[in-house]
């Protein structure tokens, strides 16, 4: 029988099949782990004297509740208080007393958790991922089933290797065309949630597929994955291709080898078979999608930057519009900001950086605006400063931090003033988010130096010749 891609991985994995009341038993490839979802995790295994299941497929990093800026002369680090040193320092314990690598403060491989395990290699076409943590579904980018699982879940997974799930529905959203110039995935997947809702992939898993999808890179496949949850969905999903197997090639974790070509011609089986039925679909079209923000306080409440925000239906949109001082009828273009960040596991990777940087070259971040530019992990740093993109962001009056969540979620120290409007390249813009009262318009990396520079929301195509550094 024809099946989708997401029925061609589940298959692989279920370890007994779903009845009427019990969920199904699923198979756990890999299990990332971050300080701030897994620390109960650990003390329940510890008080039941329980073992993990599979150390060896497991991967730990620290990236929410790190400090960007760098350790003091003494050699203590910045931590916003003192839960967050706790959970670093307990993660660290608990690694090392269960055997997990993890990729802590003086690892070159340390990063945001959705960052850091792709760079690795860690992340591969067909398998199932989880983490304790929403984003999760970044990895599936790859043609990997990848969810966010809560703490319990995180435990059961530690000492079974296994997951209790019920099986998804499946909603493809074919993007056909081509995205216009200065246009990016950012914007598409802004759009597409726009278009379909903070709940219009409740209870499915995305396929992305069509023309558009399939010429990005996978850095953009990642952003676009990145925020399905925000759509409301399980999981998102992009069949491996030419791009994914280019891009995986080599990396530490890869396949090596023999090895390699075998992986290859079983990740080539992962598509949708022709025929194969989705439970929904969705139709968008490229061409239509401009430079989109944010205007409210779910990432539903997005629109192109030049058209006017909507009036409010309800009386949750009313509050929305009146925590964002956004006005209906008027653009979001234009606005005056206070803050601009860019980083966070949607948009902190090196193409993004670039995106950034190339706006900024020979610019300056305008008078009154704070911009914070957060690599998503040491190899992005890494990376970026061979190029010299820290150059261009601090000669532009940018900060260039050290890699972690950072203003994503402010738990870290990095956070905006009450009344402040920051343009993120973040997922999430609920109220409060990048700190107390703070207003949050999301954007992609273009957009936000765009309007760092013009101290307005402003169109980065107005942006997009380089001026003579
Ligand atoms: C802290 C963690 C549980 C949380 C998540 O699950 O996504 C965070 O990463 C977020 O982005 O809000
Ligand atoms: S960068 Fe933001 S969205 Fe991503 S894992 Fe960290 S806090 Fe969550």
């Amino acid at each position: 029988m024809a099946k989708t891609l997401f029925e061609k991985v589940w298959d692989a994995h279920v370890v007994a099949p779903e009845s009427a009341d019990t969920p199904a038993i699923l198979y756990v490839d890999l299990h990332l782990v971050h300080e701030v979802t897994s620390p109960q995790a650990f003390s329940e295994l510890r008080e039941r004297g329980l073992k993990l299941r599979r150390p060896d497929r497991m991967l730990a990093t620290l990236d929410h509740s790190t400090p960007t800026l760098p350790a003091g002369p003494d050699g203590e680090r910045p931590y916003a208080n003192a839960e967050a040193k706790a959970q670093v320092t307990q993660l660290e314990t608990n690694c090392a007393e269960f055997g997990v690598e993890l990729h802590g403060w003086g690892s070159s491989d340390r990063g945001v958790v959705h960052v850091f395990g792709p760079e690795l290699g860690a992340t591969q076409p067909g398998m199932t991922i989880v983490c304790g943590d929403s984003h999760t579904s970044t990895h599936g980018a790859f043609g990997a089933l990848a969810f966010g699982i809560g703490t319990t879940e995180v435990g059961h997974v530690m000492a079974t290797q296994c997951l209790l799930q019920r099986k998804a529905k499946t909603l493809a959203i074919h993007v056909d065309g081509h995205l216009p110039a200065g246009v990016g995935a950012k914007d598409l997947i802004l759009h597409i949630i726009g278009e379909i809702g903070v709940d219009g992939g409740t209870g499915h898993v995305i396929e992305y597929r069509g023309d558009a999808i399939e010429q990005l890179s996978m850095e953009e496949r990642m952003t676009v994955c990145n925020m399905s949850i925000e759509a409301g969905a399980r999981a998102g999903l992009i069949a491996p291709d030419e791009t994914t197997f280019a891009w995986l090639k080599g990396r530490p974790r890869a396949p090596q080898g023999a090895a390699w070509d075998e992986a290859v011609a079983r990740w080539k089986s992962l598509r949708t078979d022709d025929g194969a039925e989705y439970d929904r679909e969705v139709r968008i079209d490229a061409s239509k999608v401009r430079p989109t923000v944010t205007y409210g306080t779910h990432p539903g409440m997005a629109i192109a930057m030049d058209k006017p925000v909507p009036a409010a239906r309800n009386a949750q949109e009313k509050r929305a519009l009146d925590y964002m001082k956004a006005e209906a009828g008027k653009p979001m273009q234009g606005t005056p900001v206070d803050v601009v960040f860019v980083g966070s596991c949607t948009n902190s990777r090196l193409s993004d950086l670039r995106e950034a940087a190339h706006v900024l070259r020979g610019r300056r971040v305008a008078e009154g605006v704070r911009m914070l530019v957060v690599p998503g992990s040491e190899a992005v740093r890494r990376d970026a400063e061979r190029e010299g993109l820290h150059h261009v962001f601090t000669a532009a009056g940018a900060e260039w931090r050290e890699p972690g969540c950072s203003m994503c979620i402010a738990m870290n120290g990095d956070f905006a003033q009450p009344g402040q409007l920051v343009v993120s390249t973040s997922n999430r813009n609920f109220e409060g988010r990048q700190g107390k009262g703070a207003r949050t318009v999301l954007a992609s990396p273009a957009t936000a130096a765009a309007s760092a520079v013009a101290g307005r929301i402003a169109d980065p195509r107005e942006y997009l010749t380089e001026v003579a550094a």
